[in-house]
């Protein structure tokens, strides 16, 4: 085992396979391109600004800690992956944030939305994005959910269980409308990515296995329910996916599955949906290709494969959510505790502690997932040094950035920016240790707008029925 010496810190584990940015100290003031939001930068001083604003404002105006949304920046995203893939529909997987606000922005920049709950649709309805650009997902979807999808007219219905087909044909029967469906299918696609966050391989829930023959089964039944109307097939592999192999596989057996079905019924489905799952940079080890080069080897791939089995191009569509809201996020903390906790042989590891944690971020935590920081509110020439940033719950899991250089000097008080936080870190948030989740803002043009409100303590006493 290699033992990593920065400025009196220890990684204890940088071995061979250690990340590329624990090989040598960063310069821990530098905004390292790429995993910034687009309007990120050190201004006059050196404290970071974003959106036009200096983060010690964003929190003056937001409070601490703070999820900061560069708008800019999500919007350009957004109509990034709209033009990248035109002729395609592109979805906004909602799951990844979403707000009423957010909903404007992704109807504003031409995009579709994909939400999975009662609480996702209900969201998108209030906001007013059009029903019928939208694309409903979930493997347990309730009457409740069906009923206002189908009575609201959303655009599809992505089919997950054979459950769910009895349930969709009552419903569709009963209000007198024939919904738009896709059956989603598992591919046995080994996405290479957490576990928890792979969909396509066998033995989890979503989906009809192809493999096991449901998948055929359960397009033959709804081809032939007149409450419904089957337009085509839909395939997730997983997310914070970086090379398209994974994808050329699921093609691959999403279209020969559509050649079978065309084969037994003489009916060639009008659509594929590759879901989402595209990788964006969290460290400077993570290089996410552009939305244009995915464009050009994604359609390479379905052009190669329905030459292959004799089919005419389905129209297509995805669902990215990660890599549309990801990086336009901020989320800024602020330090409150510095520990230097002895390893033993004369060495130790900074703790830095911050006001937030694994109720606001819980990715650390639940996939191990890696991120980066900086101290934002000011630049220094003190010496970088190995430290983890922790947050403020009672778990020695709550990690939020596991490995990062930050100055020597830090001190209570200082602002601790993370880059790319905008995706599935206040979308899955918690009450733990009954903490109110942080607020979200949207910078822009020096502006500060609230997107989420900060809960409050009192919101989380309101829940509680044995209290005055
Ligand atoms: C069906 C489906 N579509 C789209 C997504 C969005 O994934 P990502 O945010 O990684 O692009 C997910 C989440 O993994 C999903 O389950
Ligand atoms: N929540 C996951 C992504 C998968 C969610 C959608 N199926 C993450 O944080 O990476």
């Amino acid at each position: 085992m290699t033992h990593m010496h920065v400025a009196g810190s220890i990684h204890a584990d940088a071995s061979s396979a250690a990340p590329v940015w624990l090989e040598k100290p960063v310069d821990a003031n530098v905004l390292v391109d790429g995993l910034w939001s687009g309007t990120a930068v050190r201004g006059q001083g050196g404290e970071m600004h974003v959106g036009g604003l200096p983060v010690s404002e964003i929190m003056a105006q937001a409070g601490s800690p703070v999820y900061a949304i560069d708008e800019i920046d999500f919007r350009g995203r957004a109509l990034t992956w709209a033009q990248a893939f035109s002729g395609w529909k592109v979805y906004y997987a909602g799951k990844s944030f979403l707000s009423g606000t957010i909903a404007r922005w992704v109807s504003e920049e031409g995009l579709n939305l994909d939400v999975c709950s009662l609480g996702e649709l209900t969201v998108a309805l209030r906001a007013g994005f059009d029903p019928a650009r939208i694309g409903l997902h979930g493997n347990n979807k309730s009457e409740e959910l069906l009923r206002l999808a189908l009575s609201t007219g959303v655009g599809r219905i992505i089919i997950d269980s054979s459950d769910e087909i009895t349930r969709l044909e009552r419903i569709g029967a009963e209000l007198g409308v024939r919904p738009p469906v896709l059956i989603r299918v598992t591919t046995g696609v080994e996405a290479h990515t957490h576990e928890y966050i792979a969909t396509a391989h066998e033995d989890q829930k979503f989906g009809f296995s192809i493999a096991g023959g449901q998948a055929l089964v359960a397009l033959v039944r709804c081809q032939g329910s007149p409450h419904l109307d089957l337009v085509g097939l839909h395939s997730h592999i997983g997310s914070q996916i970086f090379d398209t192999n994974g994808f050329e596989v699921a093609a691959r057996r999403t279209l020969r599955l559509m050649s079978q079905f065309k084969e037994a019924t003489g009916v060639t489905l009008p659509e594929l949906d590759l879901g989402g799952g595209f990788g964006i940079a969290y460290t400077i080890d993570d290089s996410p290709a552009t939305p244009a080069d995915l464009a050009r080897g994604l359609s390479d791939i379905i052009e190669h494969e329905c030459r292959a089995f004799g089919l005419d191009k389905p129209l297509l569509s995805l669902e990215p959510g990660r890599a549309i809201s990801g990086p336009p996020g901020t989320a800024l903390y602020t330090v409150g505790t510095i520990k230097d906790v002895e390893l033993g042989g004369g060495q130790s590891r900074r703790y830095i502690s911050v006001d937030g944690g694994m109720s606001d971020n819980i990715r650390p935590a639940l996939y191990a997932a890696e991120y980066s920081a900086v101290v934002a509110n000011r630049v220094t020439t003190a010496p970088p040094t190995l430290s983890r940033v922790v947050g403020l719950h009672c778990e020695g899991g709550d990690i939020l950035v596991r490995d990062v250089f930050l100055p020597s000097d830090i001190a209570i008080g200082d602002v601790i920016a993370v880059p790319a936080a905008g995706a599935y870190s206040r979308s899955m948030a918690s009450n733990y240790n009954h903490t109110p989740r942080p607020a979200v803002v949207g910078v822009r043009d020096g502006k500060v707008s609230v997107i989420l409100r900060r809960e409050t303590l009192d919101d989380l006493l309101a829940l509680d029925a044995g209290l005055d």
